[in-house]
């Protein structure tokens, strides 16, 4: 059985170990960084801040079986603030033309801009490639919850919802525009700009070109990789798409890879949540389970949530009915109330 839920400081280690696995700006492999985001994370679940941009939700999935973390993904409900803005390249186009010579070309462009009120960002989300595509869609129940989530605390968040996703890396670890702009305005490795980025913004504003850069001028790697996604960030591509997300013609202005927005309200798996009763019955008809993502009952504040089957029962309210194994491995007791949505 898998189950979805606010981090706690139980998870510490297995966050660890996961973030072994790549290097991932949200998930650096340093215990004591962890550690204050799991921290953070409980505050924001339990007792959120009235300034948005200081709230990090950090979602774990555990298999209870093993009693191990394999996945995790986050929120956090405002990237971009006057302290701390969010930086891209809005990527455009400059058309040429000389009537004299009767010729012309298309230009692609980059230009640094940013945002001071920005919208809630999801991201961090990584799941143990032991486990991926498995057909209990795991990294989808790790994308999905935290829609679960703001679907049903929707103040919590801001109406836009915005993703950064990874573009590709060479064999080295390098990331392609890196090479060809950030190295050459900041004089540091990709990955300590990164790192440097998440607690100091200045130095992008002041050393970044402030102009427009023509792509013309880039090498044709760097120009390949603005606006793509590397091989294991294409799941991510496909779930936020079909789900309403859209490439804003935004990129990451130190590696390229595409910004997705949607609104809160028209993301498909908010679109679907329902009000619904979870029944424990012994009577479940098999030619008719269906699965659904329902939020659990948790007592502090935390949350809680599974990809659960039985039997759907369309009323107002909704029913739905599991079976009492089911119910004893999620360490449910007695029926309940509660907000489910589709994968
Ligand atoms: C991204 C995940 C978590 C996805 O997990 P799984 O591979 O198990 O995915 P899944 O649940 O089996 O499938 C999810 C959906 O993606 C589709 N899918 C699977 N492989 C695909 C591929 N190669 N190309 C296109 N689509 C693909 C499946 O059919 C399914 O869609 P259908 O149901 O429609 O069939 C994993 O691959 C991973 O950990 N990747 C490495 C880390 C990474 O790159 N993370 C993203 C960084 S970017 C980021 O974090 C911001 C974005 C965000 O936070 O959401």
């Amino acid at each position: 059985m898998y189950i979805l839920r606010s981090a706690s400081l139980n998870d510490l280690d297995d966050l660890y170990d996961l973030s072994q696995l790549m290097l991932f700006i949200n998930l650096p492999p340093d215990k004591e960084i962890i550690k204050t985001k799991i921290e953070s994370s409980i505050k924001a679940f339990t007792k959120p801040s009235r300034k948005l941009w200081e709230n990090h939700y950090l979602f774990v999935l555990e298999d209870t079986k093993a009693q191990r973390i394999v996945g995790t993904s986050m929120i956090h409900a405002q990237h971009g603030t006057e302290d701390e803005p969010h930086y891209f390249f809005t990527v455009g186009q400059e058309n040429k033309f000389s009537m004299s010579l009767n010729t012309g070309f298309i230009h692609g462009t980059l230009k640094l801009g940013l945002d001071t009120n920005g919208p809630t960002e999801i991201g961090g989300l990584i799941l143990d490639p032991e486990f991926r595509k498995s057909d209990k869609k795991l990294g989808k129940q790790l994308s999905f919850v935290r829609f679960l989530y703001m679907g049903m605390f929707p103040d919590r968040f801001k109406d836009t919802i915005h993703s950064e996703l990874m573009p590709p890396f060479d064999n080295e670890g390098h990331a392609p525009l890196w090479e060809a702009i950030g190295r050459r305005f900041l004089n540091l490795e990709y990955h300590e700009a990164d790192v440097l980025s998440r607690s100091n913004k200045e130095f992008i504003l002041n050393l970044f070109p402030s102009d427009t850069i023509y792509m013309t001028l880039l090498p044709i790697e760097a120009r390949n990789a603005i606006g793509k996604v590397g091989d294991s960030t294409a799941p991510v591509k496909r779930m936020l798409e079909s789900i309403g997300f859209k490439y804003m013609n935004e990129v990451d202005p130190f590696d390229g890879g595409p910004h997705y927005r949607a609104k809160l309200k028209d993301i498909t798996p908010v679109k679907d949540l329902f009000e619904v009763e979870i029944l424990i019955r012994d009577k479940i008809i098999k030619s008719d389970v269906e699965s659904i993502m329902a939020s659990l009952p948790t007592e502090d504040g935390t949350f809680k949530a599974a990809y659960i089957s039985g039997n759907l029962n369309k009323g107002s309210p909704a029913k739905f009915i599991i079976d009492p194994e089911e119910a004893k491995e999620l360490g449910l007791k007695e029926d309940f109330k509660t907000f489910a949505t589709y994968l």
